[in-house]
């Protein structure tokens, strides 16, 4: 049997940098993936998604721009904006493990589970590990309506060679809003089934309401407060069920996407034979993101579940794990001014305190918002959503949290992101000099 000074479980972004540290700390690792190494983000995530939103985008500047001195249409060759995804995902896992070779990682192919406090089975192999990490990311939530089996992920999405004319989005979160603008624009017809009362929850009412429009313009039928309860299969379409506040509903569609939430991946583990212990699929950690129960075992990323299921987090949990791993309990992550961005066309974007939140915290807030299509940011791009939102702690001048949608909001917001997390206030961001045009330079009138 093999000891490692740690066992990583996963090859995602968390697994990925905690790896890397442990064993540029002189510390023998080995990683374990059943998928091809790479994570959600490289392979089924971010990275792909933001590859067809390149398609999506060309063609949406392009019909904005239409007798602004652009003629002519543009459109999707979906078969071709898969390739050019390829591009980038096929050789990702090669990398990946090339990478872990030349750092002196050992890398193991398989489903791994625990099989004793300190020990990890992965096909025939049993490793036994001084400190161990539980790296395993998302899966979508198991749904428990009948015909859920008849779904599609997003993972599957991403390969498809030919885009279906009808889609059914089952939620109305991330991945509803990202997916249904891609396709609208490559000429499907989508409709949004949404339980929650509106869409996109994470982010400020408001401002997603002046996104709203856009769904609109671009053919996106949304329908709120529709809990999806059934999907049948009739031929070759699909009959989805939803319970409406208007009684039952019933879309046809050729294809149905799950974007109705993923979970911690945990549950093929066998946590119990390992004494870690989990509450409602969630594993249970204490500050320094190590199990309550088996202190050997860390965990960092959408698995942890401790910060938003984002990459930067996953990335900045791996750090945090790591740090305690190598020195010893020392680390405490700190989620403030996480930036979290929808990317739609145009994106949404959030860091900070919520309105809410805000007016709890604050003893005095000063909240700004306004629609502001008419500023020359939107205008020369011809694009008519742009608007925000700021929170201001009156007291401190310090920025609480700021919520944008329109031009370059998924930039912006990264400069919101620096000044949360460094405290830095209004007249820091208003006394600095932004280039211009850029985006930016407009964050001294939001605030
Ligand atoms: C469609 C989509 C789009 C997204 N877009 C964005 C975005 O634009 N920006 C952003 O910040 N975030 C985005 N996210 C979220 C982001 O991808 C995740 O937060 C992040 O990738 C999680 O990284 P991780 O390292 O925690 O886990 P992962 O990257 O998921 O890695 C976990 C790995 O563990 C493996 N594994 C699981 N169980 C086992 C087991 N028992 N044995 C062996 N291996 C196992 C899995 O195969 C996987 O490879 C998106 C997610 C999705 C689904
Ligand atoms: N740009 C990004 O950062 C990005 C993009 C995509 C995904 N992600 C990550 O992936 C995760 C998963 O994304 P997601 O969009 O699946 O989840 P989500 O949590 O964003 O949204 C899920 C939505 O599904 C709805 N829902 C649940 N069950 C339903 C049902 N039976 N019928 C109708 N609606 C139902 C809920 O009301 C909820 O609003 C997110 O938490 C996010 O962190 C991030």
């Amino acid at each position: 049997m093999n000891t490692y000074d740690l066992i990583v479980i996963g090859s995602g972004t968390a697994a990925q940098v905690a790896a890397s540290r442990v064993r540029k700390a002189g510390r023998s690792v080995a990683v374990i993936d059943h998928r091809p190494f790479g994570g959600t983000c490289a392979l089924r995530g971010c990275d792909p998604k933001k590859m067809l939103v390149s398609g999506a985008e060309a063609v949406d500047f392009a019909r904005r721009m239409r007798d602004h001195g652009v003629s002519g249409d543009l459109h999707i060759d979906w078969k071709d904006l898969i390739a050019f995804k390829r591009t980038f995902t096929d050789p990702v896992p090669r990398k990946r493990e090339e990478n872990f070779e030349s750092q002196g990682i050992d890398a193991f192919h398989g489903l791994a589970r625990f099989t004793g406090p300190d020990r990890v089975a992965v096909g025939d192999h049993t490793l036994r590990g001084r400190q161990v990490l539980i790296a395993t990311g998302p899966r979508p939530a198991v749904l428990d309506f009948a015909g859920a089996s008849h779904l599609t992920t997003s993972d599957v999405f991403m390969e498809l060679d030919q885009l279906p004319g009808r889609i059914v989005m089952v939620g109305g979160g991330y991945i509803a809003a990202e997916f249904s603008h891609i396709a609208a624009r490559a000429g499907a017809r989508v409709t949004v089934l949404q339980r929650a009362a509106r869409m996109l929850p994470a982010f400020d009412s408001e401002v997603v309401g002046w996104l709203m429009e856009r769904f609109t313009e671009i053919g996106v039928d949304v329908r709120i407060g529709n809990a999806v309860t059934a999907i049948e299969r009739s031929g070759n379409d699909y009959r989805v069920r939803a319970l409406t506040p208007q009684g039952e509903a019933i879309v046809t569609a050729d294809l149905v996407v799950h974007a109705a939430g993923r979970r911690p991946d945990v549950t093929e583990l066998d946590l119990s034979a390992a004494n870690v212990a989990v509450a409602n699929g969630k594993l249970q950690l204490n500050d320094f993101l190590q199990s309550v129960s088996n202190p050997i075992v860390y965990a960092a990323g959408d698995a942890a579940a401790r910060g938003p299921p984002l990459t930067p987090v996953s990335s900045y949990d791996a750090k945090v794990a790591a740090g305690n791993i190598l020195e010893g309990n020392r680390y405490k992550p700190d989620y403030r001014g996480v930036p979290s961005v929808a990317f739609t066309l145009p994106p949404i974007a959030a860091v900070g305190l919520s309105e809410s939140a805000a007016r709890v915290q604050a003893s005095k807030l000063r909240v700004k918002s306004a629609s502001v299509p008419n500023w020359y940011t939107a205008r020369r791009v011809a694009e008519s959503i742009y608007g925000y939102k700021t929170l201001v702690d009156e007291g401190s001048g310090r920025i609480l949290g700021a919520h944008l949608v329109g031009p370059y909001a998924d930039e912006v917001i990264n400069l919101f992101a620096l000044a949360i997390r460094h405290d830095l206030t209004v007249e820091d961001l208003k006394s600095t000099m932004f280039a211009y045009p850029t985006g930016a330079s407009d964050i001294g009138s939001m605030l």
